[in-house]
């Protein structure tokens, strides 16, 4: 009881002080609560007063995550990476013809043989701009789900009222997840997207496109979202590449998707595919020539068959294999004629008058030493 007494009586003290302080604020209250304006004294000019504003504002909210510009994310092992693209005379020409077309925002369409240096021109032409790049490959299997997203599962929201013990209320609200698919994410943020092989999907699947290259819409077929279609980010690009010679047997490319691309066909001179190999795989000249030279000859079988042959690809093949297991690149040599043998003789069977692996090397023996 004796304590209560105490404790009102302080109490009762502390009330009066704190009535007394309301009238004349005591020193000590001042310094436990700084007041959160700047003191003068230290504010002499309207610099410093900035300064100080600046100084004190305090972090308001998050840092605001930005987009990193593609050019900064890039490893030397990745394909964005674009330090081992070779730029001969020829090469900076077709880029300062094709670059305008994309900066205009039309979308360019490189057309060309296999091994020509479309998807390593679109993947250069790519990184001029700075966005992330999409890279989406055309199959005969790809569907408006793998471009636009399907439902990936649910979501659902649980409420267990059971406040009285004899009532238990359950309530279950189950939601579809919807999961964005590619084109999605590079339409609205304004990617540029490297669609690789159109030709190979379906036409159904490409119709998809006129929209988002007439009208700068993409419509969101069977997504189930409320918005029946996206508008098309400012930034958006896009790059497609084809084989014409896989036209045939694969889906006829609609003429109204074709009607809307700036088409570019692309082939290699000899100069250009001698450049590219010398620079990536660092063989010598003559090295490179007597390389090209084999290759050549099959080409020219190939040619005479009206078929395509043996691409820049395979004349890095054998260069790359040559200088890493140091297999001297001379018509004398056993090792290096093998290995030509081994990376041309496919092309031989299909495109010479032979009929066996074996025959095909008997060709090249005699085309090549
Ligand atoms: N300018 C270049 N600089 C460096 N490498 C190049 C260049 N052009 C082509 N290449 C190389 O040549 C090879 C074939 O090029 P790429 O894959 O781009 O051909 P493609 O025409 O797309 O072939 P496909 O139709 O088979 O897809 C690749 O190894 C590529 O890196």
């Amino acid at each position: 009881m004796a304590n209560t007494a105490a404790q009102s009586q302080q109490k009762q003290n502390r009330s009066r002080a704190g009535s007394d302080n309301n009238k004349k604020p005591a020193r000590t209250s001042r310094k436990k609560a700084p007041s959160s304006r700047p003191n003068k004294s230290t504010l002499s000019t309207r610099g410093d007063r900035l300064k100080k504003r600046s100084d004190t504002k305090a972090p308001a909210k998050e840092p605001e995550e930005k987009e990193v510009p593609a050019k900064k994310k890039r490893t030397a092992s990745d394909p964005l990476d674009r330090s081992g693209f070779v730029e001969t005379e020829k090469v900076k020409k077709l880029v300062s013809r094709m670059k305008p077309y994309l900066q205009a925002g039309y979308p360019l369409h490189l057309t060309g043989p296999t091994g020509v240096g479309k998807t390593a021109m679109a993947l250069h032409l790519a990184a001029q701009f700075d966005r992330p790049v999409t890279l989406l490959h055309g199959n005969h299997e790809m569907n408006n789900v793998d471009l636009l997203g399907g439902i990936s599962g649910f979501t659902s929201d649980k409420l267990i009222d059971n406040f009285v013990r004899q009532v238990y209320k359950k309530q279950v609200e189950v939601k579809e997840k919807w999961h964005p698919g590619r084109l999605v994410e590079a339409v609205q943020k304004g990617y540029t997207v490297i669609y690789d092989e159109f030709s190979r999907s379906s036409p159904e699947t490409n119709n998809l496109f006129l929209s988002v290259l007439e009208e700068g819409v993409l419509p969101l077929y069977g997504t189930k979202q409320k918005q029946s279609f996206m508008r098309v980010h400012k930034d958006f690009r896009i790059i497609f590449t084809s084989n014409p010679e896989e036209y045939a047997g694969v889906f006829d490319t609609q003429d109204a998707l074709m009607d809307r691309l700036i088409t570019i066909e692309m082939d290699q001179d000899r100069e250009t595919e001698r450049s590219i190999l010398r620079e990536k795989t660092g063989v010598l000249a003559k090295e490179a020539d007597l390389i090209l030279r084999n290759v050549a000859k099959v080409r020219k079988a190939c040619e005479n068959e009206g078929k395509h042959g043996p691409s820049l690809r395979a004349s890095l093949m054998i260069a790359t294999v040559c200088q890493k297991s140091d297999i001297p690149i001379s018509k004398d040599n056993e090792q290096f004629i093998r290995v030509c043998m081994d990376v041309l003789s496919p092309h031989v069977i299909k495109c010479a008058d032979v009929n066996s692996a074996k025959e095909a090397e008997e060709w090249l023996q005699e085309e090549i030493s």
